[in-house]
């Protein structure tokens, strides 16, 4: 057999150019560390999960380590934005409604108040006059975190490659990562090329499991495709940014079901983004072969009931997918055999917001400094029923 050429030694390579890949490339790349960012398809593109115009940023979450993180990652987008000279960040409030007794609402209002959040709680008389055009269903209570926002997640992403590749990072695009050889220097092969690295972080986001095949590690990921559903306003204007209009999420509005949550019209004059925050399974590669509509059929009900102002018919339908978890949290470790592998994985619909965190954490571990949050939500030995070693 012919003798492969294998190019230079890299310090990190990072397979994967979505926003948790090149959040990481970055950080690696200002330590001073040689980094090589590798992505399957030409950049930019729209097949993973990181494409698309917005994105919600908000503290508005139920765990304590969620908020922790989101305030570092806060401060962290802030000076992205002076770095790239961009905006990044919109804010615009978030609306949260939900079941007024349950659990899960209650240990949000919990936690907000516990952290200081600036949040304003209405009262369902005043509910109205606050968020007009919009019908708080019965039994719902209603909170605004004041901070939270839209990010433009595609420039975003843009503007944190545009960085990487100032410090000296090396981004190889069209080129799909074949195989990976773990040793104290991982060998890592695409269709075009052979690296080594001194270690290894895999963020490929739905296809994390096809990538750790190769390590001979798989977790309990699944990937569902989401419709991203835009609606017309029948005003336009009614539900945008320019009214400040926020964002909101409507917390399970069914035993059962899954999230509703929505974005003021901005990037489609007219048009506001309303998601089901789960979709149907897919591969990640027949992503478009898979046509179930079952959460459409859920969001036409909810944009009947609850946004008067929106013709309840999608206007524009667009596909994007999420890695899910069994338990949402993220995947954030070393790989259980080799240290010098570092896993970003299961980000579970909600991860961009911490997409600077996630960067610098991921980062840390891929240079062996101890990480500065507490990952043990993150372990993959959570899963331990799950993961499935073969090793
Ligand atoms: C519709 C939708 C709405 C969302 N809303 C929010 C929100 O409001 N707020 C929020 O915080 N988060 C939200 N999220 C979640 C967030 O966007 C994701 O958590 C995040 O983008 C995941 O990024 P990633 O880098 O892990 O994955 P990806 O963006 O999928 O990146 C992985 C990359 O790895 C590459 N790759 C895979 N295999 C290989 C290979 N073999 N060789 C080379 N490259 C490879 C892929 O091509 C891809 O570019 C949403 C997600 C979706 C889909
Ligand atoms: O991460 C977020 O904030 C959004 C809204 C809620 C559902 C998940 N995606």
């Amino acid at each position: 057999m012919a003798a492969q050429y294998v190019g230079s030694l890299y310090d990190c390579i990072v397979i994967g150019a979505g926003i948790q890949g090149s959040c990481t490339a970055y950080q690696l790349a200002k330590n001073k560390q040689k980094t090589l960012l590798l992505e399957q398809f030409v950049l930019p593109h729209s097949r993973g999960s990181s494409h698309g115009q917005t994105r919600v940023i908000r503290k508005t979450y139920e765990e304590d380590f969620y908020v922790q993180m989101m305030h570092e990652s806060y401060e962290l987008w802030a000076q992205l934005e002076r770095e790239a000279g961009v905006e990044l960040y919109r804010r615009t409030g978030l609306l949260v409604m939900g079941p007024e007794n349950g659990e899960g609402f209650s240990r949000l209002k919990a936690t907000m108040q516990r952290h200081k959040i600036p949040t304003v709680f209405l009262e369902k008389q005043e509910f109205s006059q606050h968020i007009p055009n919009v019908n708080l269903a019965d039994g719902n209570g209603a909170l605004i975190d004041t901070f939270a926002g839209v990010l433009y997640a595609d420039r975003a992403l843009r503007a944190v490659q545009r960085l990487f590749q100032s410090c000296g990072g090396v981004i190889k695009d069209g080129e799909k990562v074949i195989d990976i050889r773990p040793g104290a220097e991982v060998t890592v092969t695409t269709d075009s090329g052979v690296y080594r690295g001194r270690s290894l972080v895999i963020t490929a986001g739905p296809w994390a499991n096809t990538l750790l095949r190769h390590t001979g590690l798989q977790l309990p990921l699944k990937v569902v495709k989401i419709n991203v559903c835009y609606w017309k306003e029948e005003i336009p204007g009614t539900y945008s940014v320019g009214q400040s209009f926020p964002c909101f999420i409507e917390m399970e509005p069914k035993e059962g079901e899954y999230d509703i949550y929505g974005l003021p019209s901005n990037e489609y004059p007219g048009l506001m983004k309303v998601c089901y925050h789960m979709g149907s399974e897919t591969e990640p590669d027949e992503r478009d072969k898979q046509t179930d509509r079952g959460d459409i059929d859920i969001l036409v009900r909810f944009v009947t009931r609850c946004l008067p102002g929106l013709v309840p018919v999608p206007a524009v339908v667009e596909s994007c997918m999420y890695t899910v978890t069994p338990d949402h949290n993220f995947v954030l470790d070393s790989h259980p055999t080799y240290g010098n592998i570092i896993i970003g994985a299961g980000f579970s619909g909600h991860g961009f917001k911490f997409g600077p965190i996630i960067g610098k954490l991921l980062s840390q571990l891929a240079m062996g400094q101890v990480p500065s949050h507490d990952l043990s939500p993150f372990r993959i030995q959570r899963f331990q029923s799950h993961a499935r070693s073969s090793l």
